[in-house]
């Protein structure tokens, strides 16, 4: 559940209206609501229980430091995939302590800023990396906590770009290797070995991969055991899927209470959910004004002002997320159109095909926009990217500025 809804026919977001926003604040801009994401968080946070764990946000799925901030102080712990991450995690007020650092291709640099700050651990993805992170302690005089991303070859059954955990996927260590490396990394002096990571892939719809990953992840960790080799705390990655057409995944409550069940009679193993998406992505919105209205020889366009450079899903996944006006328009015929954006490509659409009621000047929502939106925008036709706002409690507030190219394009052009 999240907190934009309409009230009379306006949309809102938390108590106050979108279009108020969008006035102030122009399009396209991505709107948050601070009260879906704490409730999304406390989800997974209250269904573990008693045993011993941590909820590590995915910075990746949103990286706006208003939402890094609102998830620091529910004392969230955060999954990272580079220092710009984590730099973005500190100045949120996160706690590098709780910090896991996943990625396949850590720099010595990342490493050594990681080190310093004193993270929780690495997510280690191969044999290489792990002489990397043992190589940059020594010289540092640190000892690095390690785990090792185990790839369980399970089917995620999802879109295959986002599938992760399958053996032809460039993700984490083999299982039949990981013995051998967990071997190898204990005997390394400057690493201390900690923990067992997986991530299977994202938008899953089911809990039967996410049950199956973590069983042959237990069975491993056992087979550690007898070689006196502890492990502390079993990382399941992240991956819940949420609902954008009529997907049912499960909630997060019930998969967090699932992976919890698996983990009884072993409370000195701590449990780590790594989820981005089940916690931001219906926590955002995407507004954006209809520019034009055309109307094609076999389709109809409403072009708007937000393209693929700003949400880059429905180009590059065929994804599929909803798109509501700002104001419901209850005796006007709905017509058919493509949703689609300014850039110069035949690709650039938000939404093909949808029923809507719109003319010219009217606000768009394209809801479910909370992960992997804006991290994922770029500027590609030297656009600008959109503004970011999160809203807490009755009052916006900008959480990052627009890109200072525009007034850099107004200078230039003497447009006011
Ligand atoms: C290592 C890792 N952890 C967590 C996540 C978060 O995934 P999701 O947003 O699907 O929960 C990802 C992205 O898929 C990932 O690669
Ligand atoms: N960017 C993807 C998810 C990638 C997950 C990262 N490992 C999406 O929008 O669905």
């Amino acid at each position: 559940m999240d907190y934009f809804n309409y009230e009379d026919g306006i949309l809102y977001a938390e108590d106050v209206a979108v279009q108020e926003i969008a006035a102030e604040y122009g399009t396209p801009l991505y709107i948050y609501s601070r009260k879906t994401l704490e409730r999304h968080w406390r989800a997974f946070d209250s269904a573990v229980g008693n045993h011993p764990h941590l909820i590590c946000y995915a910075v990746k799925a949103n990286s706006n430091l208003g939402v890094l901030s609102v998830l620091a102080k529910l004392g969230s712990g955060f999954d990272i995939v580079s220092a710009g991450e984590l730099a973005r995690v500190i100045e949120a007020g996160g706690d590098p302590k709780k910090v896991v650092f996943s990625g396949v291709g850590k720099t010595a640099e990342e490493i050594e800023y990681a080190l310093a700050c004193n993270i929780l651990c690495f997510n280690v993805e191969s044999e290489s990396e792990l002489q990397r992170i043992s190589d940059v302690a020594v010289r540092c005089g640190k000892v690095a906590n390690i785990s090792l991303r185990i790839n369980p070859d399970v089917d995620a059954k999802t879109h295959p770009y986002i599938s992760t955990g399958l053996k032809a996927n460039k993700f984490g260590i083999a299982s039949d290797r990981a013995l051998a490396t967990y071997e190898l990394a204990a005997s390394l002096p400057n690493l201390h070995v900690v923990g067992m990571d997986c991530h299977i892939g994202s938008q899953l719809t089911e809990l039967s991969p996410f049950v199956d990953a973590l069983k042959r992840l237990l069975t491993l960790i056992d087979q550690l055991a007898d070689k006196n080799i502890h492990i502390k705390h079993l990382d399941v990655g992240g991956g819940l899927g949420v609902r954008y057409k009529d997907e049912q995944p499960p909630l997060p409550d019930a998969y967090a209470q699932a992976m919890a069940e698996q983990m009884q009679g072993r409370e000195d193993l701590m449990l780590i959910l790594e989820p981005g998406r089940a916690i931001s992505g219906n926590a955002g919105i995407l507004v954006t004004k209809v520019e034009f209205i055309k109307a094609g020889e076999e389709k109809n366009f409403a072009i708007v002002d937000a393209a693929m450079n700003d949400l880059l899903r429905p180009a590059l996944y065929s994804a599929w997320q909803e798109i509501i006006p700002l104001k419901q328009k209850s005796n006007a015929t709905p017509t058919v159109y493509d949703i689609v954006g300014p850039v110069c490509e035949t690709g650039d659409f938000l939404g093909k095909d949808r029923k809507l009621a719109i003319s010219e000047g009217d606000l768009l929502a394209v809801r479910s926009a909370g992960a992997y939106g804006f991290v994922m925008a770029s500027n590609y036709n030297s656009r600008c990217r959109p503004a970011e706002i999160l809203v807490d409690e009755n009052q916006a507030h900008v959480v990052r500025e627009r890109e200072k190219q525009k007034d850099l394009w107004k200078g230039e052009h003497k447009i006011s």
